[in-house]
């Protein structure tokens, strides 16, 4: 589907010197420190790091789900205050609507957005088609599987046409092979339809298999530690040479942080 957005440049996502404290005097918590980040159109970009190290967070922080006490997250050149349309989330939990079924789930924020129904309705079918879900329009939840959740969510974060999609462990809850399914499933999304994704995950193979960037973070207080353009061709090999040398290479790194 035509993606109608117009960018000012080409720099979508923008975190200026960031940090974020959790509570105050003795209780303060220090989670993001000054981290700063370019996205850029159309970039997927894979945050990885230690466990609780302020992954999600930080993604937050993109969100608006939470403020920062530092810095400031830019969307399209704004500065982002709260949440807004222009970002889509996606959880690991999937957070539908149990009460609608999955074409009410999908074209909810263009019926909020007051788009026309015949409108709203042409533009879910496409991306629950896009999602593998034909069929399943009339479902509800409860009757889908954890993976098929997943795909809603998907279909929904893409159906509001937002700047950039945050997803947080998308893939975390669901069982290995339906995680990998999932991880093929999402690249071929991705590259029908190209869109900015900001994507959270302590699962180095899912990094290296979908990124085009990996931003590996420290341990809390998280900063960037290094990054990594991931510039393998796709769909990529999880055993290929290329592959299990970034992995090597990655995680090398991290065994260096736990010292
Ligand atoms: N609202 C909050 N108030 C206080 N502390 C918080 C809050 N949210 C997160 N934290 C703390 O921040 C740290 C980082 O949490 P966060 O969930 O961002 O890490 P993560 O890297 O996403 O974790 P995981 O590896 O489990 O996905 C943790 O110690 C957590 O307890």
């Amino acid at each position: 589907m035509e993606n109608t957005r117009k960018l000012e440049n080409d720099c979508v996502v923008r975190c200026d010197h960031i940090g974020k404290i959790f509570g105050e005097f003795e209780t303060s918590h220090e989670v993001v420190k000054d981290i700063n980040l370019n996205i850029k159109e159309n970039e997927f970009v894979v945050i990885f790091g230690p466990g609780q190290c302020g992954k999600t967070t930080l993604l937050n922080l993109m969100a608006g789900l939470e403020q920062t006490t530092s810095g400031e997250v830019n969307v399209n050149g704004k500065p982002v205050t709260a949440p807004g349309p222009e970002r889509g989330m996606v959880y690991q939990t999937t957070a539908l609507f149990p009460w609608l079924t999955v074409m009410g789930n999908v074209e909810f924020g263009l019926k909020m957005a007051g788009v026309k129904k015949s409108k709203r309705r042409e533009r879910a079918q496409y991306y629950i088609d896009l999602v593998g879900l034909k069929g399943f329009e009339k479902s509800y939840p409860v009757k889908l599987s954890g993976g098929m959740c997943q795909r809603v969510g998907i279909a929904r974060a893409y159906c509001n046409d937002p700047s950039v999609i945050l997803m947080d462990e998308p893939f975390g809850h669901l069982d290995a092979q339906t995680r990998y399914l999932m991880e093929e499933e999402i690249e071929r999304i991705c590259s029908t339809e190209k869109r900015t994704v900001v994507f959270v995950t302590n699962n180095i193979e899912e990094a290296i298999y979908l990124a085009d960037r990996i931003i590996l973070l420290t341990n809390c207080p998280a900063t960037v530690k290094k990054e990594y353009v991931v510039d393998l061709p796709r769909p990529r090999s999880y055993v290929s040479p290329e592959f299990l040398e970034l992995r090597e290479l990655i995680t090398s790194e991290m065994d260096e942080m736990d010292l």
